[in-house]
């Protein structure tokens, strides 16, 4: 199901793309911690103001900080828009500016500086970005380097640090007993995703344990479920902050159709087991059928570094043969650390595909040796609990009246505000023991402003 890994691009072909300044090698969380190191009492919204109008020069910023108030970079001009901020809410991509190239190397300061990030206002890049040509993987190792126009956000160290060590020891000893991979129907043949996955209830009440009985996996298995363990519920509410912080960032003022107006909040999970380099995630986008539209979900990943890599979709995707999508642009890898937050923002399993990369060799973790743990943290829609979702009229023998998937229709131009189209579609394509076609069943969906369903019959 996945793609064989993309070899590095070459330290010569490194992109660069703003004009070199003094200290461009640096990246913007290196170069915000020299200043601060300068100027300890100043903000870092100044700091990097004062970065911003000194085209990234840690001493050029420096000398202006220096120099009397009213020629502070904050200090601005009256009638003029503000300068460059961190915010930059999607459609609008970032201004080009020219302070820092991304890198496709790895910066050797990037986890002493991660902590930085965290401080500032967001998390989204104010470089300014080109997409990787068509063929061509673009590196990402920092939160601040991640361009705008993907919808996802990364935050680094994101737990306390025993509290991430605590959780990913449980989560190693609860996956000890994942249940072995199932087969799936992809392209006329049967496969296995090859990691093992673990399904998480928050609140293992009877009545969201008798819905758990009826989640299914999306080859139609029915999900046996396991209470969060002792350190998940405590990482939860951090997770919910997070990422509710990360929605008010990303749309100021007006959630995009499709979010419930009510906070961001966390009710299952999966949580998935990755041994070794080998061990992957092929291309995908999320079940969406209990989560309904423009569903969030929030990844947290301990012990070793994986890559998460993420494309944009393409017309006809699902038709295509894995491997041989016809991609426009490149991909992006996001490369992922212990302890980090990677947010998948509304629009992401509409628009976009993602993917945990295989790989040749992964930096062995202390406590978890070859393994990478990931929690993916889901809204489960009470409205879309299985029983009420539509079935199919499948006649496979032994599950007829199959629960449908709901499917978004691709759309190259998204909007916030116009609602995207969805269908439930029979599911039984999917399935290892079926034919591969399925019956075909379709049935428009049909949503609120909030994303609740309306069941027309
Ligand atoms: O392991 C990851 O980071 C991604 C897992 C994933 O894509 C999923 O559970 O659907
Ligand atoms: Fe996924």
């Amino acid at each position: 199901m996945s793609t064989p890994p993309s070899p590095p691009i070459p330290t010569s072909k490194k992109r660069r793309l703003s004009p070199p300044s003094d200290d461009t090698e640096e990246t913007t969380d290196t170069k915000l911690a020299l200043l601060l190191s300068l100027h300890p009492k100043t903000s870092l919204e100044t700091l990097l103001e004062a970065l911003l109008s000194n085209n990234g020069s840690v001493s050029a910023a420096s000398n202006s900080l220096s120099e009397p108030s009213t020629k502070k970079p904050n200090a601005q001009p009256k009638n003029q828009p503000r300068k460059q901020s961190l915010i930059s809410p999607l459609p609008t991509p970032p201004p080009r500016i020219p302070l820092l190239s991304f890198s496709t190397s790895r910066p050797s300061t990037a986890r002493q500086q991660s902590s930085l990030t965290r401080f500032l206002s967001s998390p989204t890049s104010i470089i300014s970005h080109r997409p990787p040509a068509k063929g061509q993987t673009q590196h990402f190792f920092t939160p601040l380097s991640i361009p705008a126009t993907i919808p996802v956000e990364l935050q680094t160290s994101f737990l306390p640090p025993s509290l991430a060590s605590s959780l990913l020891s449980e989560l190693l000893q609860e996956s000890t007993t994942f249940p072995p991979p199932t087969p799936f129907r992809l392209f006329d043949r049967n496969v296995v995703s090859p990691h093992t996955c673990g399904f998480f209830l928050r609140d293992p009440t009877n009545e969201a344990r008798s819905h758990a009985k009826a989640y299914l996996s999306y080859q139609a298995i029915p999900l046996a479920s396991r209470p969060y363990t002792p350190s998940m519920l405590r990482a939860t509410e951090m997770v919910e902050e997070a990422v509710n912080a990360a929605i008010s960032r990303r749309f100021p003022g007006k959630k995009p159709w499709g979010l419930t107006k009510e906070p961001w909040r966390t009710n299952a999970a999966l949580v998935n087991r990755y041994h070794g380099p080998k061990e992957a995630v092929g291309w995908h986008t999320d079940e969406v059928t209990y989560l309904g539209p423009m569903a969030v979900i929030a990844g947290l990943s301990l012990g070793v570094e994986r890559e998460f890599r993420v494309r944009r979709m393409m017309p006809g995707d699902g038709k295509s043969v894995e491997g041989k999508v016809e991609e426009k642009e490149g991909q992006y890898s996001i490369h992922l650390p212990h302890n980090s937050l990677i947010i998948m923002h509304p629009g992401m399993q509409e628009g976009w595909k993602h993917c945990v990369h295989p790989t040749t060799k992964v930096d062995m973790h202390p406590t978890a040796g070859e393994t990478r743990i990931n929690i993916t943290y889901r809204c489960y829609r009470e409205s879309l609990r299985p029983g009420v979702t539509p079935k199919c009229g499948c006649l496979v023998e032994g599950k007829c009246k199959l629960p449908m998937s709901l499917r978004a229709v691709f759309d190259p131009e998204p909007d916030p505000d116009v609602p995207r189209r969805y269908f439930w579609n029979c599911n039984s394509a999917y399935l290892a023991d079926g034919d591969g076609t399925g019956c075909g069943y379709f049935k428009w969906a049909q949503f609120t402003e909030d994303g609740e369903p309306i069941w027309v019959t």
